[in-house]
């Protein structure tokens, strides 16, 4: 099937269908716009009858609002919650969501499956002189233990814990002549990954790598490169041009 979009002037977009078939539509997913751009084109693809037989999915490679999966204050909005009634009003068969910040996701989005990254980790830990894998925080050693296990590699959690209200890495396994391969789900600042680095070179770590999925840096990277030696992400959220990131493309 083939659709096409067009602007209004006034920013407005509007979607028509021009080769029927199933649906299959690849988004980044991190703005409204994006996702006000699909349900334009699920709309016109719904309205013809010749599609009533086809299937339509819907990939999502950076989910926005995923970090909000609760309602971190009473009188604040459930930002994840809002975004899914609004994925799920346009009734995809199926939608599938790269590596989401939690289940949340998943649970509120009907239809959905996880992409794994799995195979963007291991492109990255293969780059790497026998790495030990660390998980930064509580919500990533799920995920890291399970590649450690595919991978047939040493896990060595860590946890970020706040004393006074500073923010304290607690790393527990010896890292001492190791290569350190963090993994997360998603880089905003990177202040963790910063912390946690400088603490794992502090505590004798040869190299200390970073892969995250969902790669934001919203600073920058200049403050990073004083204790990571390299990046490796994918494009789900931008295109990223600097040596010190390898980016794996998957949009
Ligand atoms: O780049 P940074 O600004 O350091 O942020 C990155 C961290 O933030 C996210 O977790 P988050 O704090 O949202 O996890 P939570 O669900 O435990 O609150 C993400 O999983 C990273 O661990």
């Amino acid at each position: 099937m083939k659709y096409e979009i067009k602007r209004f002037k006034d920013n407005q977009v509007a979607a028509k269908i021009v080769e029927n078939g199933n649906l299959h539509i690849k988004i980044r997913g991190n703005t409204y716009e994006d996702l006000f751009k699909v349900a334009a084109v699920k709309d016109a693809w719904d309205a013809d009858i010749e599609n009533k037989c086809n299937i339509s999915i819907l990939t999502i490679y950076c989910l926005i609002g995923q970090r909000s999966d609760r309602r971190f204050h009473p009188n604040e909005s459930f930002d994840l919650k809002i975004i899914s009634k609004f994925i799920n009003s346009m009734k995809f068969d199926k939608v599938e969501i790269l590596h989401p910040h939690s289940a949340v996701s998943l649970a509120l989005i009907n239809n959905s499956t996880e992409i794994s990254c799995f195979e963007y980790v291991k492109q990255a830990y293969n780059k790497i002189e026998n790495p030990v894998l660390v998980s930064p925080d509580a919500g990533a050693y799920k995920t890291t233990h399970y590649f450690a296990e595919k991978l047939n590699a040493d896990i060595i959690p860590s946890n970020k814990v706040r004393i006074n209200g500073i923010p304290q890495i607690k790393i527990q396994g010896n890292v001492s002549q190791k290569n350190c391969l963090i993994i997360d789900d998603l880089a905003d600042g990177g202040r963790t990954f910063k912390l946690l680095a400088s603490e794992l070179k502090k505590q004798g770590a040869n190299k200390v790598f970073l892969y995250v999925t969902h790669a934001q840096f919203n600073f920058g990277f200049r403050e990073l490169k004083e204790s990571i030696n390299h990046i490796f992400c994918t494009n789900s959220y931008k295109d990223i041009d600097d040596d010190f990131v390898t980016q794996y493309k998957v949009v």
